[in-house]
């Protein structure tokens, strides 16, 4: 049975402070949205994702519009408003339970995700929380008032999952301004299981919180690095195609594919980075299928590929070495293209280009080289 998830990312983060909404701001590498919206991606049994967001990122509406896996609708004024909206845009899914989270949240694992979808089987609704352990205090003007018992009291983490109808009905049933989702479920009268939450799946809330998260996600990372370096030859021709760009020149380059020596080599940088052999390996020479073939099929399978065994491309650098065709007009483009078929933004791609002041075959003008280097993060 499907589990949708709606990630609430329509705040404004004001105690975090740093100028940017947190959920936009870099947390190890990447942003903290990035973190937790992958979080869900892995994780098994999910289905449709919504995504709210301020209407005034204009920048994520643009990025993450193009994500086919991904459904955006606006944010509220408050968060039970912002998961409303979520709400609607779930209506006509086939999903019938629903993780509402804290786009806040980055360090949620899968394990706590299995753990609420699992109690989803045995209850309307289940979410995590952490059972206080310290000693509770009231205070005033900076001195202790009092004790509290801190008995059968929890801190309330999200994901917390609901049979989609319930929760529907219970948030229409709503005055408003509730906390969050259990409160909601609970006024509409549903039993809530608390699942036990984890103390790594902090909510980024204030400034401090950033370093806490990064160690978190740091102390978990894969990092992997893989280069890829390609050569074809000049032949007769019109164009030659580099990183998916078609490029006038008085010469091809000859290959069994389309002989985009820079997409070649960025694609096996990616294999080498996931000890997955070269591009000869999923896609032989001696196979007629690939005579001519558009290079960005292979690229698109490293891309994939990585993707299914749990890692992000963090960034890739390429360099063409060759006195012509001159590459600088071009290499934009080149970025924008490579993207594109990777999926991911193209201020992590960079294409530049060299010489080889004259020496050797691409200083005599007999082919192009290519290196390149990626960068993958899993974990
Ligand atoms: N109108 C709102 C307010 C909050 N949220 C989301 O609700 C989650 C939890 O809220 P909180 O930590 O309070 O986030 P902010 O409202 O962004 O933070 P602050 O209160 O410090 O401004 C966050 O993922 C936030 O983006 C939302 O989608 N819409
Ligand atoms: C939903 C929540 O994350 C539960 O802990 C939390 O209530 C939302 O954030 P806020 O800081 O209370 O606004």
């Amino acid at each position: 049975m499907d589990t949708a998830v709606l990630l609430v990312a329509a705040g404004r983060g004001q105690r975090a402070g740093g100028g940017l909404p947190k959920q936009w701001r870099p947390l190890a590498g990447r942003r903290v949205a990035d973190w937790t919206l992958d979080a869900f991606r892995a994780a098994p049994g999910i289905g449709p994702i919504v995504l709210v967001l301020a209407p005034g990122d204009t920048a994520a509406w643009d990025e993450f519009g193009a994500d086919p896996r991904l459904t955006l609708t606006k944010g509220g004024a408050d968060r039970a408003a912002s998961v409303r909206n979520g709400l609607a845009a779930l209506e006509g899914t086939s999903a019938e339970r629903v993780l509402i989270h804290d786009i806040a949240r980055p360090c949620v694992s899968q394990a706590l995700i299995a753990v609420v979808i699992a109690a989803l089987d045995e209850a309307p609704a289940a979410a995590p929380g952490l059972a206080v352990t310290d000693a509770l205090w009231t205070g005033a003007e900076g001195a202790v008032t009092g004790t509290r018992d801190r008995e059968g009291l929890f801190a309330a983490q999200t994901p917390q999952g609901f049979q989609l109808e319930a929760i529907r009905a219970a948030h229409a049933a709503h005055p408003g301004g509730a906390a969050d989702d259990v409160e909601v479920a609970r006024a509409a009268g549903l039993r809530v299981a608390i699942v036990p939450g984890e103390a790594d799946n902090l909510k980024i809330t204030r400034p401090e919180d950033f370093a806490r998260a990064e160690r978190i996600l740091r102390q978990d990372m894969d990092v992997r690095l893989g280069n890829g370096y390609d050569v074809h030859r000049f032949g007769p021709g019109d164009h030659v195609m580099l990183c998916g760009v078609r490029v006038h020149h008085d010469r091809g380059l000859q290959g069994h594919s389309d002989a985009d020596v820079g997409m070649h080599a960025i694609t096996d940088a990616i294999y080498g980075a996931l000890a997955q052999g070269d591009i000869g390996r999923h896609f032989p020479p001696s196979d007629p299928q690939w005579k001519g073939a558009d290079s960005a099929i292979f690229l698109r399978h490293a891309g994939d590929l990585a993707r299914q065994m749990g890692f992000q491309i963090s960034n890739i650098d390429c360099t063409l070495v060759c006195e012509l065709p001159k590459i600088g007009p071009y290499a934009l483009a080149m970025a924008d293209r490579l993207a594109q078929i990777l999926g991911i933004g193209a201020a992590r791609i960079s294409v530049k280009a060299t010489t080889s002041e004259r020496l050797g075959f691409t200083g005599r003008g007999e082919g192009i080289a290519a290196i390149a280097t990626a960068a993958l993060i899993g974990g």
